[in-house]
């Protein structure tokens, strides 16, 4: 059958449903995109509120596949290296690699405009805003939509769902076959908070970064808005967002944990946003397969949502859109052969992801403070500038190619055993030069006892370091 004759249900018309309906229409499918909100585009009140996001070169990449890279990138804000603010109110900045290697930080409901309306602008694209999807059956392909005074019913030869972690899809096809799946809700919960511009309209502070506040449990990091401002989220665990009750209880824990971001935010900003938002749950879904029959497949947070710790989501749901794309030039019209292969292809890799967001979500809450965390990057960077071509940090492996996720962390393995193999070796001939200067300059006791506790506190340091 020809493709103008398939007819493609895709469901949700997030950033994954809205860009993966572009895909689909490129190959000549009649697609509808059923979301369930109304068309935000046109509502101030959605678009007011600027959330951002991480895009890096994964996302980039699906994007130019439908031509949409530039009109994306003009309205980000390239972050060329993370900003880590320290408690004593330092700053370092680390970059994210050579000059030209940087993050996009775009404009989450922007991004999605954008994506709803390249894809409404095809003609082969219908957008039914206000459907949301009740139910599928993945043998006929019959979908049930309601509206606010109706329901629709419609048969399609495909269903993608792309309705992101509570996916309806997902549900149906764990009704109908041997569906594997785990959830995972992480104890933190995450907030936004709005660092209004200067007084003159800038940024108050450094535009082009990421800004990261590490305190081990709790983190807030802020990407940059076009408008001057920048968006904050802070992330910390739900029992501590339960004890900030009180304006002084919230500006005493401003001021003893992220001092310098209370100065530029103001106390009202601070109480009135933690006392009058609820924080969200962050959860990790892996499940498999992707695929049902010929004829269902899910991709986006529907298939794989992860915790943000590494702002990968929606980049890998935008590399989704990639593969799939890749394997309908493969197989052609054969969805017998594509969703098959897609679930092959991916699993592996989304799982990944997902274990390594969670991984890094770990470390950071344990370990990563300023200096860890500084002192972990700086030694990737350094070893990466030394040797480029075999020392690749994971980060840059995950956010700068297209390395498939899963050989990136084989990688990182690898690159662990070495690092602590040199740490160690590190460590004792740190211990053994104390030992033998301490031995050989015939120092005091005193002294002696000095230098055997420096010795032991470089050996616990470079523990900790390899550790980070
Ligand atoms: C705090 C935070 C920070 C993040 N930062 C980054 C980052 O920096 N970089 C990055 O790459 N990712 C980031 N992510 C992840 C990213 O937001 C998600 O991966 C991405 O939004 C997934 O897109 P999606 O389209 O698959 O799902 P969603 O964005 O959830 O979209 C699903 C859509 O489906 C619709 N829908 C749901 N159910 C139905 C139904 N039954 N019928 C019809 N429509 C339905 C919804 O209304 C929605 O529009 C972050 C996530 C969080 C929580
Ligand atoms: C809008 O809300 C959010 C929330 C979390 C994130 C983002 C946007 C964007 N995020 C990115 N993370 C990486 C990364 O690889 N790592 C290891 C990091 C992980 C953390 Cl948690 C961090 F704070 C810095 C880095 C870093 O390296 O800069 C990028 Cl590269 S971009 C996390």
């Amino acid at each position: 059958m020809e493709a103008e004759r398939k007819n493609v249900c895709i469901v949700g018309g997030g950033l994954v449903g809205s860009l993966c309906a572009c895909f689909i229409a490129k190959r000549g499918y009649n697609v509808d995109l059923f979301e369930m909100r109304q068309d935000f585009r046109a509502d101030a009140t959605v678009l007011g509120r600027s959330i951002n996001l991480a895009l890096s070169h994964r996302g980039l990449e699906a994007l130019e596949r439908v031509g949409l890279r530039e009109k994306v990138t003009k309205s980000g804000i390239p972050m060329h290296a993370r900003m880590i603010h320290s408690l004593d109110g330092k700053t370092r900045p680390i970059p994210y690699g050579r000059t030209g290697q940087f993050i996009m930080s775009v404009d989450r409901m922007g991004l999605n405009g954008v994506l709803l309306t390249e894809a409404e602008s095809q003609p082969n694209i219908t957008i039914h805003f206000g459907h949301k999807l009740v139910s599928c059956d993945p043998t006929t392909g019959e979908t049930v939509f309601s509206t606010d005074d109706s329901t629709v019913k419609r048969t399609y030869d495909l269903i993608v769902g792309c309705d992101g972690a509570f996916s309806a899809v997902r549900k149906s096809m764990m009704r109908h076959c041997r569906f594997d799946y785990e959830q995972r809700y992480i104890e933190h919960g995450y907030m936004e908070i709005a660092f209004p511009p200067s007084e003159s309209g800038g940024h108050c502070m450094a535009t082009n970064y990421l800004h990261i506040w590490p305190r081990n449990q709790f983190m807030l990091i802020a990407l940059p808005n076009l408008d001057g401002s920048f968006t904050g989220t802070m992330f910390m665990p739900f029992e501590l967002f339960d004890q900030l009750k009180s304006p002084e209880a919230v500006v005493k824990f401003y001021r003893d944990t992220f001092p310098d971001a209370l100065e530029l935010l103001g106390e009202k900003t601070v109480v009135d946003t933690i006392l009058s938002l609820k924080a969200l749950p962050l959860v990790s879904i892996r499940c498999q397969p992707y695929h049902l029959n010929d004829k269902m497949l899910i991709i986006g947070d529907a298939a794989h949502a992860m915790v943000p710790f590494y702002g990968q989501g929606m980049n890998c749901g935008f590399e989704d859109c990639i593969i799939l794309d890749d394997l309908m030039q493969q197989f052609g019209h054969d969805f017998g052969k594509v969703l098959p292969a897609f679930t092959n292809s991916r699993v592996e890799d989304a799982h990944a992801i997902v274990d390594l967001a969670l991984y890094n979500y770990i470390e950071m809450r344990q370990s990563v403070n300023s200096v860890t965390f500084l002192l972990r990057k700086k030694l990737d960077n350094a070893l990466n500038w030394l040797l480029p071509n075999h020392w690749v940090p994971l980060y840059t492996m995950v956010t700068f190619s297209r390395t498939p996720y899963s050989r990136a962390i084989t990688d990182r393995r690898w690159q662990d055993r070495v690092l602590g193999r040199l740490l160690c070796a590190a460590a004792v001939a740190a211990s053994v030069c104390a030992a033998c200067a301490a031995h050989r300059v015939g120092v005091t006791r005193a002294l002696r006892t000095h230098w055997s506790q420096m010795a032991f506190r470089a050996s616990r340091m470079i523990e900790g370091l390899r550790k980070a």
